[in-house]
């Protein structure tokens, strides 16, 4: 008598039922996962343009990839679009790059009367971020809806990254550069926004959270902020990178608690690899091991990825990824935030676990063995 003979002697048909159901949860769990993914991250520009029909929507790092391809997809819906970004300025007529940028989206507008406009600032200056605002207040064209999406990425081993290195492109070291670019570009918006919406108003009566109706009515209804997988998780090469949009994750987690009473959504998007002029750039200097782990996530358009982010803005959606492997690793990844599907999550969880434990395990191996050759 084999094994399994013996053992359905003893517990029969239980034992091939408990199999099944111990195996089939965290199967059917997974699946479930996948499919409301897929469905949560269709984009229906109809659905959007609901939402921001007429209203002013921010667009950070827009001059290029993922914040310009967010904000054409604006503009079609029919918003009254701001971008901004560092830009350059032709030296003979003063002209900022922004100003085609512009010219551009305007021939994406549904309806004559939409607004188009730029701020050629760079984020990382707290002071010209509130001057900024100052000037969007003024306008009354506050942001009703506030995409944090400018960043940049430096890859390379941590060894190639001290601060005595590349003295001539960071005047700190890469890892300070990584978080001025990345967290503080986030941060320095929301917070200018809110110093200037405070501006004159009292904090006192009537606070939820230390701003009152009177300061709420001039926040946005929903701010996005731009994660990436590397949010998530991370490999050799992405020390500087990722612990900045770790950082941006952090924030996410304590503004989405804080701004909820106030009826403001915040979100945190985690794209995958896009194929953007940023990407070229920082894979002239990726490690090539590293960019043999990230070559797991397929490369998609800004255009698809824009439209994933508005999804996911468009159903209020907290943590998401239009990356199949960063949806994965973003329900690993949850803690204490609530879920959009919590029943399959759950139930996916165990097999997530192994899944993720067997990568780390080989691609652990696959780094030993790469120096090796
Ligand atoms: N491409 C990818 O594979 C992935 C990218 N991401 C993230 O998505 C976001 C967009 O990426 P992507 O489109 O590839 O990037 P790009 O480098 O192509 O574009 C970045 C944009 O941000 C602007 N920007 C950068 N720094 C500043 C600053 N200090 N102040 C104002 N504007 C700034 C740039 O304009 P300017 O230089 O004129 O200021 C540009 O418009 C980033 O946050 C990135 O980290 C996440 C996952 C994958
Ligand atoms: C089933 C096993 C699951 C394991 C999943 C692990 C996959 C790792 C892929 C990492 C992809 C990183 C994409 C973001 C890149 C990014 O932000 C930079 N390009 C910077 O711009």
């Amino acid at each position: 008598m084999n094994f399994s003979a013996a053992l359905s002697q003893y517990y029969g048909e239980y034992l091939i039922l408990t199999l099944i159901v111990l195996a089939g949860l965290p199967i059917t769990g997974l699946l479930g996962v996948i499919l409301n993914w897929k469905l949560s991250l269709s984009y229906n520009q109809k659905s959007v343009s609901k939402k921001v029909r007429g209203k002013h929507c921010l667009v950070t790092g827009a001059s290029q990839g993922l914040g310009k391809a967010t904000a054409i997809e604006l503009v079609k819906a029919g918003a009254h679009v701001t971008i901004i970004a560092r830009g350059k300025k032709d030296p003979k007529t003063g002209i900022s790059s922004l100003d085609s940028v512009v010219k551009e989206l305007e021939l994406s507008k549904v309806n004559p009367d939409q607004i188009i406009q730029f701020f050629a600032v760079d984020l990382t200056v707290y002071d010209k971020v509130v001057e900024m605002f100052e000037k969007l207040f003024e306008q009354g064209h506050n942001p009703e809806f506030l995409f944090c999406n400018a960043g940049s990425a430096t890859p390379g081993l941590f060894i190639d990254q001290l601060p005595v290195q590349n003295k001539e492109k960071y005047e700190e070291g890469e890892h300070e550069w990584m978080m001025k670019s990345n967290y503080f570009t986030h941060v320095n918006v929301i917070r200018a926004l809110l110093q200037v919406a405070r501006k004159g108003e009292s904090t006192e009566e009537d606070s939820i959270c230390g701003i009152s109706s009177k300061i709420a009515i001039k926040l946005p209804k929903s701010i996005i902020l731009v994660g990436s997988v590397l949010s998530t998780l991370s490999f050799v090469g992405f020390s500087a990178y990722s612990a900045s949009k770790y950082a941006i994750r952090g924030f996410a987690d304590a503004m989405r608690s804080e701004m909820k009473p106030l009826g403001v959504h915040v979100g945190i998007y985690y794209p995958g690899n896009m194929a953007t002029p940023g990407f070229e750039i920082e894979n002239e200097t990726k490690p090539k091991i590293t960019a043999k782990i990230e070559g797991s996530s397929e490369t998609v358009s800004a255009k698809s990825a824009a439209e994933s982010l508005l999804a996911g803005f468009d159903r209020n959606l907290f943590y998401y990824s239009n990356d199949l492997l960063g949806e994965l690793a973003r329900v690993s990844v949850n803690g204490g935030n609530p879920r959009p599907y919590p029943v399959v999550e759950i139930l996916a969880t165990p097999l997530l676990a192994t899944i993720f434990t067997v990568w780390a395990a080989i691609t652990d191996m696959e780094i030993k063995s790469f120096y090796k050759k």
